[in-house]
């Protein structure tokens, strides 16, 4: 690993690598795979090009385990964003939802080939997805959400801390600080890695304790007692916590050897020893006038939060400590300083004043150049000379050089902000310290060189306690925890499971169940009504006619028919599915999904001809609207433009909080010429707050009323099972959508707040549905491929408008559509240029809405019909 490589290559890449070549040798765990982005830069390793990587286990002991093919721990290398360009995390933003759509036909595909291999032939599901840092946690939380599975959620290091400890600093204002590191963006993901996770993995409680309490959707007290009343079997009214768990990350022993001897003492290297001296001590050692003096060492990124100037200054300013000890920094590889970023090289420029300033030539090594695998050599040299190990960060969140650091027998001198308190109380060895109190950094190295009894001391007591940061400790409690978690899987998945096994009057025969049926055999009948052949009457063939399927789905929803019959059934019912009007979403070459916000809701038809008939009337062009209109609301809008309803494929509504697919019957209930899908209702339920959400929001729309008079009220019509939908009179008085989702937050309420119709509606949905994410769905469901989508957006929309642009598919933006919703983007936490990829060679601005102008953006983007 090329660690300190950069800002983005610190101890995250070295935590999770370790993690999943641990996790990997784990009894009971199949296959993990380490997803990251695939860089094929001219500036970066050849190997971050490579597409696969397995992580060979360390111990000889679990290599020479029985491995089962495609089992083990692999890194998995994405695709995305710009080719041939390597990208800093702070700017990967707009290019995250590519690498969700990348990484679930990865994940996809691998469980079609681990069922092949050991499923029976069923796809074998992953047991959870983990996200570490901001940007994975966003994807996980994507995900996670269209693979229905447990999500967990690392922070390794935090955006409101890291803010607020910029802001201390007093160097820089909060738009400065967002403009350089994109960092309400980054909080939001962090949010949203709340909302979503069923359990964040901490390396300290301190990060609990003062860290996550710093967000809206975390805070320690109600999440306790949400616990009890869980225990207790109480109703939580739709609240929900992650649990968080503190877990040390671990520490690879296998080549670790602490230097047992001194510069000057018997156990050095004698004249016998053929083992020369590391080469990397001589890089360092050239360094100094006397090179046996202790060394005091420093390794960090060049990161102001490392707060390195601090120590130099400390160090400068102690004439007994400089005439006592040496100053090694190692921060990291650089060939030219003018090449590194900004921030790093101002960090690495003021240490250069720094050591001119207090004239310490000769006394400070700061080389240009390591290897991760020098490392530990760089330990062993500062031990040798009974040196210490300082880390003064303004604030670590754990620090593993700390425990680096111990294992090597080098005693600490370390920052009391964050995890090195944990730390010190597991290993109590060395000294906690103020990183802004320059005098008690001195105090503390000169009392650790000075007192050789309190060195030996924290020497030994460091190496025999480091084994309690283990991996394999490490490893059975979060799969003890994961263990734990409700298992989630899609709902069909659920079902075929079934199939294997038909038990009659088994609990599996549940309403859901009846309801599963009814679907598939009302869509078995509708399949036949609207296409009139194909494999309907050839795999039905228990039932032989369209009136004896009536008969069941009738008997299937009182409940009358059960257990094995109603398995088989089942089974007719999802092949006839199969064989018939689903799969055509993915047989079709491109989809066009409509998700126009237009300014008046009576545009929409005209789009919609225009664009349909650029589709044309051929098969290889699938159809789909997307929408924040309830699907009555939809029919009376076709209607109105004489559009059929059976010319899509499929229709998101109501922000994405329903499915629906065109039929020609109405068996719903509603009257109404459609299908809900009621596995995608299942798929978005996770957090879903029900009447409990329900009700504060209406809260809370009475409070709003309260202050500005009647603008905002519940419309009980427009809204469904998993969608709340509010009519808003005057949308510039209404708080703004940022506001609202944190007073959701703040009461442990998830979901997805959409501000939608300019402002005139606001829908209300489950936390991982929306508009972007059911088309997510439609390809886990039915195969339907990303890639072939071609999404029609306006200048701007409702305010889940950035979730439409940003991904695998094309997007076409039809100007002067949508201008009115721009001001509901002028509030935001977070600049839209932060997040949308514009210069992305999938989006093209069509100069207008006019058949013409559509097809010339299709031509840009390469979308043929043929
Ligand atoms: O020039 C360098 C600088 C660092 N490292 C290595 O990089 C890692 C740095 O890790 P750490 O000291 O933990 O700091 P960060 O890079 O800031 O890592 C973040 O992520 C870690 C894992 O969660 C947490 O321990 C930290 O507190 C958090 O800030 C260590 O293994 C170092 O040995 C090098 O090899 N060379
Ligand atoms: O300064 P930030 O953005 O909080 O980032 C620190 C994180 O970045 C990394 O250096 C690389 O992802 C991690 O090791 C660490 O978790």
């Amino acid at each position: 690993m090329e660690l300190g490589r950069d800002s983005d290559t610190g101890g995250q890449v070295k935590y999770v690598v370790e993690l999943a070549r641990a996790l990997g040798t784990m009894p009971g765990v199949y296959r993990v795979d380490l997803l990251t982005r695939q860089v094929s830069a001219p500036d970066v390793d050849w190997s971050y090009a490579e597409p696969t990587e397995m992580l060979t286990p360390r111990t000889t002991e679990s290599s020479m385990q029985e491995l089962g093919e495609s089992s083990g721990a692999y890194i998995i290398r994405i695709p995305f964003g710009p080719k041939e360009k390597y990208i800093p995390k702070e700017l990967l933003w707009p290019h995250i939802p590519e690498f969700v759509d990348c990484a679930l036909s990865h994940i996809r595909q691998m469980s079609k080939v681990l069922g092949e291999q050991i499923g029976g032939g069923q796809p074998v599901w992953p047991v959870a997805i983990h996200g570490h840092y901001a940007d994975a946690g966003d994807s996980a939380a994507l995900l996670s959400g269209a693979l229905n599975v447990p999500m967990l959620f690392t922070g390794h290091s935090l955006g409101r801390d890291k803010l607020e400890q910029i802001l201390k600093q007093g160097r820089q204002s909060r738009d400065e600080i967002n403009t350089t590191y994109k960092i309400m963006r980054r909080i939001e993901a962090e949010e949203l890695s709340l909302d979503s996770s069923e359990i964040v993995i901490t390396s300290t409680r301190q990060e609990i304790e003062e860290q996550w309490r710093l967000y809206d959707g975390f805070d320690p007290v109600l999440e306790r007692k949400l616990r009890a009343r869980i225990k207790r079997g109480v109703n939580c009214h739709g609240r929900f916590m992650p649990r968080m768990v503190v877990i040390p990350p671990g520490m690879e022993f296998h080549h670790i050897v602490p230097h047992e001897g001194d510069m000057d003492g018997d156990t050095e290297r004698n004249e016998e020893d053929p083992t020369p001296d590391p080469p990397i001590w001589s890089e360092v050692m050239r360094f100094f006038t006397n090179p046996r003096k202790p060394m005091i060492l420093a390794l960090a990124r060049p990161d102001p939060k490392k707060n390195i100037t601090t120590l130099v200054k400390a160090f400068g300013e102690c004439r007994p400590l400089r005439e006592l000890a040496n100053l090694t920094l190692i921060m990291g590889n650089r060939d030219n300083i003018d090449e590194m970023s900004g921030t790093n090289a101002t960090v690495l420029l003021s240490i250069l004043k720094l050591i001119d300033k207090y004239d310490l030539y000769g006394q400070v090594a700061y080389p240009k150049h390591h290897k991760q695998y020098e490392v530990p050599d760089i330990y062993g040299l500062a031990a040798k000379t009974k040196g210490v190990f300082i880390n003064p960060a303004f604030i670590e969140p754990f620090g593993l050089t700390l425990i680096e650091a111990a294992a090597y027998g080098l005693p600490i001198v370390a920052t009391k902000n964050g995890g090195p308190v944990d730390i010190h109380k597991v290993l109590d060895n060395g000294v906690l310290v103020d990183p802004h109190d320059q005098q008690s950094i001195a105090d503390a190295l000169l009392k650790l060189v000075s007192d050789k009894q309190l060195w030996a001391r924290c020497r030994q007591n460091g190496l025999k306690n480091i084994h309690q940061f283990s991996w394999p400790e490490h490893c059975n409690t979060y799969l003890s925890r994961i263990a734990m978690c409700k298992p989630r899987q899609p709902q069909w998945q659920r079902s075929n499971v079934g199939f294997e096994n038909p038990e009659p009057n088994s609990p599996g025969d549940s309403l859901r169940d009846i309801q599963d049926l009814s679907l598939n055999l009302k869509l078995s009948l509708d399949g036949e009504k609207s296409e009139g052949t194909g494999t309907f009457d050839n795999s039905l063939d228990s039932i032989e006619r369209k009136s004896n399927l009536e008969n069941a789905f009738l008997k299937l929803s009182n409940g009358i028919i059960g257990g094995t019959e109603k398995a088989s059934l089942m089974e007719k019912a999802e092949q006839n599915v199969s064989g018939s009007r689903f799969p055509v979403l993915k047989s079709k070459r491109y989809i066009f999904v409509i998700a126009v916000d237009c300014d008046s809701v009576s545009d929409i038809p005209k789009i919609i001809k225009t664009i349909m008939d650029v589709a044309g009337k051929e098969n290889s062009i699938g159809l789909i609207l997307s929408t924040s209109l309830s699907i009555s609301e939809v029919h009376s809008l076709l209607i109105s433009g004489s559009i059929s309803p059976l010319d899509f494929d499929a229709l998101i509504c109501n922000s994405g909080g329903d499915l629906y697919y065109p039929s020609t019957s109405s068996e719903d209930g509603t009257g109404l010429p459609f299908t809900v899908d009621l596995d995608y209702q299942s798929h978005i339920e996770y957090r879903w707050g029900g009447e409990g959400l329900r009700k504060t929001l209406v809260r809370w729309a009475t409070s709003v009323n309260e202050k500005k008079g009647q603008i905002v009220s519940e419309d009980e019509s427009r809204s469904t099972v998993h969608c709340y939908t509010f009519d808003v009179k005057e949308p510039e008085s209404i708080p703004p959508v940022k506001e609202l989702r944190k007073l959701m937050r703040i009461q442990a309420l998830r979901c997805n707040v959409i501000y939608c119709q300019n402002g005139t509606t606001l829908n209300v949905i489950p936390v991982l549905a929306s508009r972007a994410q059911a088309l997510r769905y439609l390809y886990i469901r039915w195969g339907m491929e990303l890639s072939g989508i071609v999404v029609f957006a306006g200048e701007s929309g409702d305010t889940d408008y950035e979730g439409l642009l940003r991904g695998v598919h094309k997007t076409v933006i039809l100007k002067r559509i949508g201008n009115t919703a721009l001001k509901l983007h002028s509030n935001r936490t977070y600049p839209l240029d932060h997040v949308l990829p514009f210069d992305s060679p999938n989006i093209h601005h069509a100069e207008g809405c006019s058949n013409e102008e559509i097809r010339s953006s299709l031509r840009k983007l390469q979308v043929s019909k043929e």
